[in-house]
């Protein structure tokens, strides 16, 4: 048995962690980073480890929520919009992209984010192949090796799943992803962000006046990105992140402030951030 500690709970006790897999994902290493010595449990998609989490079953999730290339993860942002979970911590890691597989297949495997990251290299290396999207890097190198085709994956993942690197660095640019630990319970006392949830009624000025008390608090604000509601046409959640803890005086005069100008505003949580 490993002795572990993870600040709140003592050494000595194992904690559980579900990840998006299988093993060998860029969200594997992410916990693998965030939990170090945690037993890890990979799941087949970014809504179960959502479940497991809620299910007691194991102590804290991790996700990917977005990359500096690509964009948001949509599935993470909708499972924040409906659960009760919390945003425990992140991790910004660096992504390296490499083409794997048996040379001149027609098929490429690969997580979309993925896929769009390497787009400009993929059309020069591989022109007329087909991308086929699967749930992860991981899951993009097993099926290459189950079908002798390529994917686009971790150096770690075509090494682990047996496969011939046949070109690295493919990302289109610096390429960074972003990923969350998901706990009944967020760190407010150790957060370097917040991250929230809004909506705003339809009608002019509602985001403006919403975002006022922010600027005049002197928040910063890190991320904005809007969502449509399901079942609400045209009706959009905001995802805001910003710099501070909730237990910042001006942070929290600004969050109760802006509360009183939207149709409601969910506290993900306060949370430190990790890089490397
Ligand atoms: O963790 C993985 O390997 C994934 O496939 C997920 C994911 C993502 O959703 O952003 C993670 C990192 C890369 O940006 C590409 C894909």
């Amino acid at each position: 048995m490993t002795a572990w500690s993870v600040s709140g709970l003592g050494v000595g006790v194992i904690v559980r962690v579900a990840f998006l897999g299988p093993e060998h994902s860029f969200t594997h290493m992410a916990a693998e980073k965030l939990f170090p010595g945690a037993e890890l449990v990979p799941c087949n998609s970014i809504t179960k480890v959502f479940r497991l989490v809620e299910g007691y079953e194991v102590d804290y999730g991790v996700v990917p929520i977005e990359n500096s290339l690509e964009g948001p993860v949509g599935e993470t942002l909708d499972n924040l919009a409906t659960t009760m979970l919390h945003i425990y911590a992140a991790l910004e890691m660096r992504i390296d992209l490499v083409l794997a597989g048996r040379k001149g297949a027609g098929k490429i495997y690969g997580h979309p984010h993925a896929l769009r990251e390497a787009a400009r290299s993929l059309e020069r290396l591989a022109p007329g192949a087909e991308l086929v999207p699967v749930p992860s890097t991981s899951h993009a190198a097993r099926q290459a090796a189950e079908e002798d085709a390529l994917c686009v994956c971790s150096r770690r993942a075509a090494e682990a799943y047996g496969l011939e690197i046949i070109a690295e660095g493919l990302e289109d640019g610096p390429n960074y992803t972003r990923f969350i630990a998901l706990a009944w319970r967020d760190q407010p006392e150790n957060a370097e962000r917040t991250s929230i949830i809004t909506a705003f009624p339809d009608e002019p000025g509602s985001l403006y006046r919403f975002l006022e008390p922010f600027a005049r608090h002197g928040v910063n604000l890190k991320m904005i990105y809007s969502r449509p509601i399901p079942g609400k046409p045209w009706h959009y959640n905001f995802y805001i992140d910003l710099e501070g803890s909730r237990l910042d005086r001006h942070v929290a005069e600004a969050l109760e402030e802006a509360a009183a100008r939207s149709l409601f505003i969910h506290v993900l949580g306060s949370y430190p951030v990790q890089r490397g």
